[in-house]
């Protein structure tokens, strides 16, 4: 389907989002929508995809003007929409929620469970997804439950897939699966709008590119005819670094140990230690069973067996306030699930985590959260109207910015940052970078669980790899290489 924007103004309030925006996707076409966190990609795709109404401005589809009032329409018309923040009923298998947006109801209004399950079995077997159709969504992985909806997508026979964000929770070899998949419905005509931050992945898979700058269409064209350089250039308005970062810093004392750690089902063994003034990091593929190790020793989860030490003395942590007290911070890699709380605003969510430390007879201090957040606004950029308003309100990127503030005004002795860039924006992510760098200057130790090689390559001073929930080797800065941490995370001879 060609899919045509012309002159499409929106505001929220006073924020004026979308100017004047006018661009097409024509038909079997892998566009590009690019842009800073909250130039307004998703807001256009949600007018696209009957969600928000825009002020001004209309949309053609096929040449013919189309006005949506509710998502249903945009649905029906063949528009299918992949959100940022999954949109799955974790207590659902995986077969219902793939025919959630569809009438799956036979005569007398009887429940096809057979055939759904057969169907989902057909498209995983497609995809090479090795599931069970009748698993519960909850017991998945964030990443499996990305490919669930792309497959979701797909089963619905869309003409337009928007997909925003498609990629932050996947590794390697599920981005390249979700790739051909995108390269085989471009092969059936069908168009897919890809919103992403990861230029590399953008010329590999798009065709064309569009960029947003405070709201404004800024550059446009075929992605053959640029470069990451350039594409961020465009987004951001200046040329971003990406030179290596890794200090080399004296080593101070040891903070963190684990010795043996063990959970029956996720992993074993395994035995790390960090120091002051560290940045390491912790890498695999998915079901290496990282993120499982930090949520437990940040006291989300018992662990069955070992030992963990803080500065030399054993520690014992039941719960994520045991962590908080003894200084530990955990940024979480799923976002909308784990990390922001829906129901609270922006100050509330930046700061529910230092609430006690700052509290006066009981009473949460607002005024010094408020200052602090004004602190954290400024260097990491965050880009928002009021901090009264629902976090809802604010675009992905600067919600997990909120997340990253909510943790460092815990003035933490380890900050683990589990995928801490999803959804953060080329300029942004460099911000970040320069904020995890100057914390381990101070003496704070760093811990970052990442599934991207170049984000370990530039910034960690030595590197685990883990495979199957095991630890398979240590790799220092000088022997770090994206092919030496691919071995190791594939099974390569164990080294530690
Ligand atoms: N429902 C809403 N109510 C109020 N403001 C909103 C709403 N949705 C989005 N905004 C604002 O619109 C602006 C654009 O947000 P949008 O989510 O479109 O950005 P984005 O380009 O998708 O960013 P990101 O890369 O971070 O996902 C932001 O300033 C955001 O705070």
């Amino acid at each position: 389907m060609h899919i045509a924007f012309q002159n499409i103004q929106k505001s929220f309030g006073k924020n004026h989002v979308l100017k004047d925006i006018s661009f097409s996707i024509k038909e079997g076409e892998i566009c590009a929508l690019l842009g800073e966190n909250g130039a307004g990609k998703s807001t256009l795709m949600n007018i696209l995809g009957g969600i928000h109404r825009p002020d001004a401005g209309s949309i053609y589809a096929d040449g013919k003007e189309v006005r949506f009032t509710a998502p249903e329409q945009s649905i029906k018309l063949g528009i299918s929409f992949i959100h940022q923040e999954l949109n799955l009923i974790n207590d659902l298998p995986i077969y219902e929620n793939m025919f959630l947006e569809r009438d799956y109801t036979k005569g007398f209004r009887r429940v096809p469970h057979q055939e759904m399950i057969q169907e989902t079995k057909a498209i995983f077997e497609r995809m090479q997804v090795d599931l069970d159709p009748r698993t519960l969504v909850k017991d998945l992985d964030s990443s499996y439950k990305q490919i669930i909806e792309i497959c979701r997508a797909i089963t619905m026979h869309a003409s337009v897939i928007i997909m925003d964000e498609p990629t932050t929770s996947l590794t390697d070899s599920e981005i390249e699966r979700v790739f051909s998949m995108m390269r085989h419905l471009r092969d059936q005509q069908v168009s897919i709008i890809f919103i992403s931050h990861k230029l590399k992945e953008v010329i590999e898979v798009c065709d064309t590119y569009t960029v947003l700058r405070d709201g404004n269409l800024v550059s446009q064209g075929q992605v053959s005819d640029v470069t990451t350089k350039e594409l961020a250039r465009f987004m951001v308005g200046y040329d971003v670094r990406t030179d290596q970062l890794i200090q080399q810093r004296e080593r101070g004392k040891e903070i963190l140990r684990a010795d043996k750690l063990t959970d029956a089902a996720a992993f074993s063994n395994v035995s790390f230690s960090v120091h002051q003034g560290e940045v390491v990091g912790f890498t695999g593929l998915l079901g290496d069973g990282r993120s499982e190790l930090f949520q437990s020793i940040f006291g989300a989860h018992d662990i069955s067996s070992g030992k963990l030490f803080l500065y030399g003395k054993e520690i014992h942590i039941h719960t994520t306030m045991d962590a908080i007290k003894h200084g530990i911070a955990y940024l979480p890699r799923n976002r909308k699930e784990n990390a922001i709380i829906k129901d609270m605003d922006i100050l509330e969510n930046s700061a529910i985590a230092s609430w006690k430390r700052h509290a006066k007879w009981g009473v949460i201090q607002h005024s010094i959260h408020k200052e602090k957040l004004e602190v954290f606004q400024k260097q990491l950029k965050i880009r928002m109207t009021n901090a009264s308003n629902n976090i809802l309100n604010l675009s992905g990127g600067n919600q997990q910015k909120i997340v990253l503030a909510k943790w460092l005004s815990t003035d933490p002795r380890i900050l683990i940052l589990d995928n801490p860039t999803q959804g953060v924006d080329v300029g942004a992510k460099e911000d970040m970078y320069d904020i995890i760098l100057r914390l381990a200057d101070k003496g704070v130790g760093i811990i970052i669980l990442s599934s991207e090689a170049n984000e370990i390559l530039r910034l960690c001073n030595r590197t685990y790899v883990m495979y199957h929930g095991r630890l398979q080797g240590e790799l220092k800065a000088e022997d770090m290489n994206e092919q030496a941490i691919m071995e190791l995370a594939t099974g390569g001879d164990a080294f530690i």
